[in-house]
């Protein structure tokens, strides 16, 4: 029987992986070489590094898996250097983040008083999560750039632009990896000199890596009176923040944006799918038996569906204000990982099916990602 070690903090695991080997939860930032030692299978969260060091006691490990999109906290060479098989869940939270934003951005809106159809938003990173976000914004009609110079030379075919022309949108969105190497590494992306030539009426948001954005610079502009509207959900050097930068911000969260059950949930099927390929075994679990219902999982229009009717329903799914409130409150009293770790519930805007009768639904609802009853 297979040994199978997995982060707490993995929604499903029994329903996945149950009918597999034994499981043994572990905590993400304590989990050491002693306690994973006999580990068949290893299940972590972007908060466990996976390196020589952890797995330095371990002779009979096979696979990794994470359960998250990001892969900074992995030493692939290394994983690859003993021929133990890897694998991460590409876009398994991507509809997660792409709501985060969109949920921003009309709490933004309707703070400043905007329309956010004639907003204009800069997309950098056009792989999975750029692109929900992209869908999405073409759903409400906003126009928007993308920058992905790999992408670009790759040969998608979409239109991009220069990361300059992106950073002059009305709003900005960074969805890139944190790379360190090479020519378009992405560790402070955004520095000093970048931040100072943005505009204080625009808007950043992040929802990728703290480290993409000069934590410092950013609060050292800020201090300085700039206007730059802020959303940021992960920062510099996290578990710890840079505490004064949050009264600087509109939209403050704790590394939640991929925090739908959906994306979690996702991400626990797709290491299942893995391993089931590594084990060449036919997967039988399948995330639709697993997922409950939404709370509220229909909503009957009794008028058409305008604009003001649009963000209702966007803010009833997910209003990212609730998670601000959480992190603001919460940071001190239990902490970065513990916000987290206790993160209520919340479902993607496809929970929700839209009944319209004789009432227009609008393609729109349906193109952000909401179902039609
Ligand atoms: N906040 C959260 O909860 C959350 C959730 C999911 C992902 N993430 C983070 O967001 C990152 C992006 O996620 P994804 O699913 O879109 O990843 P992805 O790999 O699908 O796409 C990232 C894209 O960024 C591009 N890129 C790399 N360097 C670039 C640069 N210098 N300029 C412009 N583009 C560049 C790549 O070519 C790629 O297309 C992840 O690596 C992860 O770190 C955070
Ligand atoms: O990379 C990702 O997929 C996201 O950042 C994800 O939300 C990380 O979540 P964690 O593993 O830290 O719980």
């Amino acid at each position: 029987m297979m040994n199978i070690y997995y982060d707490e903090n993995m929604p499903y695991v029994a329903d996945f992986f149950g009918g597999m080997g034994q499981l043994f939860p572990f905590a993400g930032r304590e989990v050491d070489a002693e306690q994973i030692s006999n580990a068949d299978v290893l299940l972590v969260r972007s908060i466990t590094q996976v390196n020589q060091q952890l797995l330095a006691r371990n002779p009979r490990i096979q696979f990794v898996g994470t359960a998250t999109i990001g892969v900074d906290h992995i030493d692939q060479p290394y994983l690859a250097s003993k021929n133990i098989a890897f694998s991460s869940a590409p876009g398994c939270n991507a509809i997660s983040v792409a709501e985060y934003v969109i949920s921003a951005l009309v709490i933004c809106g309707e703070k400043y008083q905007r329309d956010i159809s004639e907003l204009s938003v800069g997309i950098v990173g056009a792989g999975n999560t750029g692109t929900r976000v992209s869908e999405k914004l073409a759903a409400l009609g906003i126009e928007y750039k993308l920058c992905d110079p790999l992408l670009e030379r790759s040969g998608d075919e979409r239109q991009f632009h220069s990361l300059e022309d992106v950073l002059a949108c009305d709003v900005i969105s960074l969805h890139v990896p944190l790379t360190r190497e090479g020519e378009h590494a992405t560790y402070h992306l955004l520095d000093a000199n970048k931040l100072s030539r943005l505009k204080p009426e625009q808007w950043l948001f992040t929802a990728c890596r703290g480290e993409v954005i000069d934590n410092n610079a950013l609060l050292s502009m800020k201090q300085q009176g700039h206007g730059l509207t802020l959303v940021l959900d992960v920062w510099e050097g996290e578990p710890n923040v840079l505490q004064p930068l949050i009264e600087y911000t509109d939209i403050a969260t704790a590394h939640i944006a991929g925090y739908s059950l959906e994306g979690k949930a996702r991400g626990t099927e797709m290491l299942y799918q893995a391993l089931c390929q590594h084990l060449e075994i036919d997967p039988t679990i399948t995330l639709d038996k697993v997922l409950p219902a939404a709370e509220v999982s229909e909503f009957e229009l009794t008028s058409d569906a305008d604009s003001i009717m649009r963000n209702k329903l966007i803010k009833m799914v997910y209003d990212v204000r609730r998670d601000d409130a959480i992190f603001r409150s919460q940071l001190n009293e239990i902490g970065f990982d513990n916000i987290r770790k206790t993160y209520p519930v919340r479902r993607e805007f496809s929970s929700l099916s839209i009944k319209a009768g004789e009432y227009n639904a609008s393609q729109q609802l349906m193109d952000l990602g909401f179902k039609l009853k």
